[in-house]
């Protein structure tokens, strides 16, 4: 009989704050000798290889602290890349068997600008994860039920040993001073958007779509399992608010023998309906196309539609708030930052 494949918690598949693709940053530790902390936030996946042995002992990927031989606990300290609402933590011991901590704690903090680790430490911290046991070589998924933004996490090991990654789950909240909402990327994750629906995530995440930057390469974007039916794939994003899309960007960079043939962008009325953005339109593997819109109605959500299948390294939408989207955007985060 094959195992069944484990369930992973919905809230997985909200981004990753902490993420190093975002500007996550481990700002400091209490100990890193067996290993860096800054391997907590790479995205991807941990490594191993047994009986590689460097000057301090075998090679770990991830967050390493030595045996304690005082009473105490091992802290590190991260800055989200982006600053938002945490929905689950992951606390993953990949590879660590005989060394990782039997518990652990996550807290969360709310500071405005840019604090250095010192004043972060005497920060009033809410604990989302109070001294939970975990286990060793395995993703430990921890639910959190917090309405706050967050901009900052501490990770404690209970008392000391090896972290692989933590990936703190949620969404996304902007500060709206310092968005322009005559012009930005509606689809942006950093400015509130959302994936609310997907036909597929078998190579890679959806949320990619939407992140800063360029996709160094194919992982760094969107893709799907080849189709075998005459359907096609697709994803829908709520946007940052209410507001006019004026230019779509579509960017299949690295996507060579696997670019769709075509798109289509469309756009959530208020009423439900949707209204074509970007009709069905030809694509070039490995190229970032860019489209002006003819002027479109205000729209709170987009669908990407591609033909067949295949995936996107980027979704741009830039376009404008309208003063409903604007305010929406200045209530989520007075709401989630009192
Ligand atoms: N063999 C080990 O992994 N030992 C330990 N860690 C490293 N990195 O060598 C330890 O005891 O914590």
């Amino acid at each position: 009989m094959e195992e069944p494949l484990p369930v992973r918690p919905e809230w997985t598949d909200l981004p990753d704050l902490a993420s190093r693709r975002f500007g996550g940053t481990v700002m400091w530790a209490t100990d890193e000798l067996f290993a860096e902390k800054e391997n907590l936030v790479n995205p991807w996946r941990p490594a191993h290889r047994a009986e590689t042995f460097g000057p301090k002992g075998q090679v770990y990927d991830g967050w390493e602290t030595r045996r304690r031989r005082a009473p105490g606990d091992d802290h590190a300290i991260v800055r989200l890349g982006l600053g938002g609402v945490v929905s689950g933590v992951i606390v993953d011991t990949a590879f660590f068997k005989g060394n990782y901590p039997p518990f652990v704690s996550v807290a969360a903090v709310s500071v405005p600008g840019y604090p250095s680790a010192e004043e972060l430490r005497g920060a009033d911290w809410e604990v989302l994860v109070d001294h939970a046991p975990a286990a060793g070589d395995v993703e430990n998924f921890f639910p959190v039920a917090s309405p706050r933004r967050s901009t900052h996490v501490r990770l404690t090991q209970h008392p000391d040993g090896g972290v692989a990654r933590l990936r703190v789950h949620g969404d996304p909240v902007p500060d709206p001073a310092l968005l322009d909402p005559r012009s930005l990327d509606l689809a942006a994750l950093e400015n509130g958007a959302r994936v609310t629906g997907c036909s597929n995530r078998f190579y890679s995440s959806p949320n990619n779509l939407f992140s800063p930057g360029l996709a160094a390469h194919q992982a760094e974007g969107w893709e799907t399992a080849r189709r075998r039916d005459d359907g096609n794939d697709w994803v829908t994003v709520a946007l940052a608010g209410a507001g006019l899309v004026r230019f779509a960007e579509l960017d299949t960079s690295n996507l060579k023998g696997n670019a769709p043939g075509w798109a289509a962008v469309s756009g959530r009325l208020d009423d439900g309906e949707w209204a074509p953005l970007l009709p069905r339109t030809r694509l070039q593997p490995d190229t970032r196309h860019r489209f002006a819109l003819t002027e479109g109605p205000e729209v709170t959500e987009a669908r990407l539609d591609i033909y067949p299948d295949g995936g996107l390294a980027r979704l741009r939408l830039h376009g404008e708030l309208t003063k409903r989207g604007h305010e929406s955007v200045t209530a989520r985060f007075a709401e989630t930052t009192a």
